[in-house]
């Protein structure tokens, strides 16, 4: 999990930790701060600007590479809320995560306007969980929306360009809607900041500088730098760090396999649909209309990881219950 100085023992706040002292700065902190600024300095002095189409082919490789990884190990985190025991059960969560995918892409196909909003609203969610853990979903899901709505405020058009190829011309209205939304969310996303400086100054770094680089760097640049360097990083370190008791290779060969089949399954998919429209076109919406239907179950998973470790936090405020029962099973742990 993220640093927090509260209740949730982390990978950077050792259990134990008393509550108050301020935790250090992950590793993926540190990342993305260089990415960060290393690509915030090249736009702010070479403005290199590079051609859709390469800024398309680098974020459907790294978004494989890199961002796909850390949802490979969703697998892993089923088993820890015990949705699965056995072959029958595993073969069962295989069905039902692939068949929710498959109904996002199906909605998208019928819906596609709607469907992006609906992305849009649920990734803000999912992203804003990257800070502030101990506070209730409302800020942090605001704090998503910033950042989402960010691009838009540098660049109205060229978001709009984009939505317009993965949902049609009616939703170049969306871009408009967050461009004019942008401002307050900025400075939302600025006092945020500050109230997480107090806390986890290496969250306030981070948020300042996903504003920043949202404000200088073309929209699909400023997304491979956050989803990779930060978003996935995390959530793959702590995925590795709570599956510590496993061997190691176990888990990495279950990244490995649930990396490649959706590689495999959007390969398909381009070979099938060759030629129906430009390849950076059909690229981009293999990647974020993939993205979206991965997304679904994804943070179905997170949501219930979520609600085990608040159950599991109740019951560790009411000792006397919890030592008069059985041990528990290892803890449950929530990743995004
Ligand atoms: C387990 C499993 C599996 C796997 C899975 C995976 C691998 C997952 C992943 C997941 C993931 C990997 C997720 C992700 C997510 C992402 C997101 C959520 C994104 C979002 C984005 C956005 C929202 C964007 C926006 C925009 C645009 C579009 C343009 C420009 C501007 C902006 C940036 C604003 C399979 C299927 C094989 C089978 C069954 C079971
Ligand atoms: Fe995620």
């Amino acid at each position: 999990m993220t640093a927090t100085a509260t209740t949730r023992p982390t990978d950077t706040e050792p259990a134990g930790q008393a509550p108050g002292i301020r935790p250090r700065a992950p590793r993926e902190t540190y990342l993305f701060t260089a990415t960060a600024l290393a690509t915030i300095l090249a736009f702010l002095l070479a403005d290199p600007e590079p051609p859709l189409v390469v800024q398309t082919v680098a974020i459907a490789i790294l978004a494989a590479v890199l961002g796909m990884p850390h949802g490979a190990l969703d697998p892993l985190v089923a088993r820890r809320l015990g949705l699965w025991r056995g072959a029958l059960s595993f073969g069962a969560f295989n069905l039902v995560y692939s068949g929710l995918a498959v109904a996002v892409v199906a909605l998208w196909l019928v819906a596609p306007a709607p469907s992006l909003v609906l992305f849009l609203v649920v990734s803000a969610v999912h992203f804003g969980g990257d800070w502030m853990r101990e506070r209730s979903p409302a800020p942090r899901a605001l704090a998503g929306a910033a950042l989402l709505s960010l691009p838009a405020l540098r660049d109205e058009d060229a978001v709009a360009g984009l939505y317009a190829t993965l949902a049609g011309e009616g939703a170049r209205s969306v871009a408009a809607a967050q461009s004019a939304l942008g401002l307050p969310l900025l400075v939302l996303l600025l006092v945020l900041a500050v109230v997480a400086a107090r806390r986890a100054p290496h969250e306030a770094v981070e948020l300042g500088l996903v504003a920043l680089l949202a404000l200088t760097t073309p929209p699909l640049v400023f997304f491979i730098v956050y989803f990779c360097t930060l978003h996935s990083a995390r959530h793959l370190r702590e995925g590795f760090a709570e599956e510590r008791e496993q061997p190691r290779r176990l888990t990495a060969l279950v990244v490995v396999a649930y990396t490649v089949i959706p590689l495999i399954a959007a390969g398909v998919f381009l070979a099938a649909t060759a030629g129906t429209a430009s390849l950076d076109d059909q690229l981009l919406r293999v990647v974020f209309i993939g993205l979206a239907a991965l997304t679904v179950p994804h943070m179905v998973l997170v949501g219930l990881g979520d609600r085990a470790l608040r159950g599991d936090e109740r019951a560790s405020a009411h000792p006397p219950l919890r030592a008069a029962r059985p041990a528990a099973p290892p803890r449950p742990r929530a990743r995004r």
